[in-house]
């Protein structure tokens, strides 16, 4: 567990910067993964011809160009400021500067339920017209290990077991959780995934409180 104590430790940083330059940077950076998030859909359903494809890719190859020329060499961890202002803002799931990230936030309640209203577009799809089954894990797994951390909780997923009741549709999707019960440093969290025509996908989480003296203090209704 050391290396991974390593990497925690090294990536979770108190850059100490201003509330104004957090405010800057999230207004600098969203938009451009937002662009980035609404070019997937696109490159798997444009039909656009030789030429334009060709034109298309000289344009992102340029900005690429002009991204790549001051780049940070390591992924983005845990960064804070002294108002614990925490942002993970590589997340997989919910960063705001991941451009495959589906969740624009994550809210809670007072009475411990997080959930969050998201969208997922066709790069998301699985079975013809349905959400990848691998995906909405990635989503319960979080909004599991959210409800955890809210609970007084907050831990790595031990175990994360899921059943899929019906096929869950691509667009306009319904995810929340909460914390069940905790045993020692394991938390027991339910959840599910809803569409339409009602829950698709449920899970039942054991998210373990690890050894490493890791705290997570992010706000109650944190924004990516
Ligand atoms: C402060 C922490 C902050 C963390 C970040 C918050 C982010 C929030 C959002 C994140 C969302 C995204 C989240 C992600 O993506 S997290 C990424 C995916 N998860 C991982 O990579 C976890 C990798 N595994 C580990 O790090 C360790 O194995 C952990 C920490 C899980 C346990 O290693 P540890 O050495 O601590 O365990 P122990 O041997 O002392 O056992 C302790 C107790 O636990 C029981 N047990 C052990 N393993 C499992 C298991 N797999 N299922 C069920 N139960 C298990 C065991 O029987 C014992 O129970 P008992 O005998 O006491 O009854």
């Amino acid at each position: 567990m050391t290396d991974a104590l390593d990497a925690v430790a090294r990536l979770f940083v108190n850059d100490g910067l201003s509330e104004d330059e957090i405010a800057r940077q999230a207004a600098l950076y969203g938009p451009l993964a937002d662009d980035v998030r609404a070019l997937i859909p696109l490159a798997v359903q444009t039909r656009a011809g030789d030429d334009d494809v060709r034109q298309a890719r000289e344009h992102l190859a340029a900005a690429m160009e002009l991204l790549g020329r001051t780049k940070e060499d390591h992924p983005f961890g845990t960064r804070f400021n002294d108002n614990g202002n925490f942002r993970v803002w590589g997340n997989a799931v919910m960063g705001l500067r991941n451009a495959i990230a589906p969740l624009h936030r994550i809210n809670h309640d007072p009475d411990g339920r997080v959930w969050a209203d998201f969208h997922l577009h066709v790069g998301f799809e699985g079975p013809a017209g349905h959400t990848h089954g691998g995906v909405s894990a990635l989503v319960l797994d979080q909004l599991l290990g959210d409800a955890a951390r809210v609970g007084g909780s907050p831990g790595m997923t031990g175990t994360l077991t899921l059943r899929y009741r019906k096929p869950t549709p691509l667009g306009d999707l319904h995810g929340e959780a909460k914390l069940d019960r905790t045993e020692g440093r394991k938390a027991f969290v339910t959840g599910h995934i809803s569409g339409p025509h009602g829950i698709c996908v449920e899970a039942e989480g054991i998210f373990i409180k690890p050894h490493w003296p890791v705290e997570d203090g992010r706000d109650r209704n944190q924004t990516r």
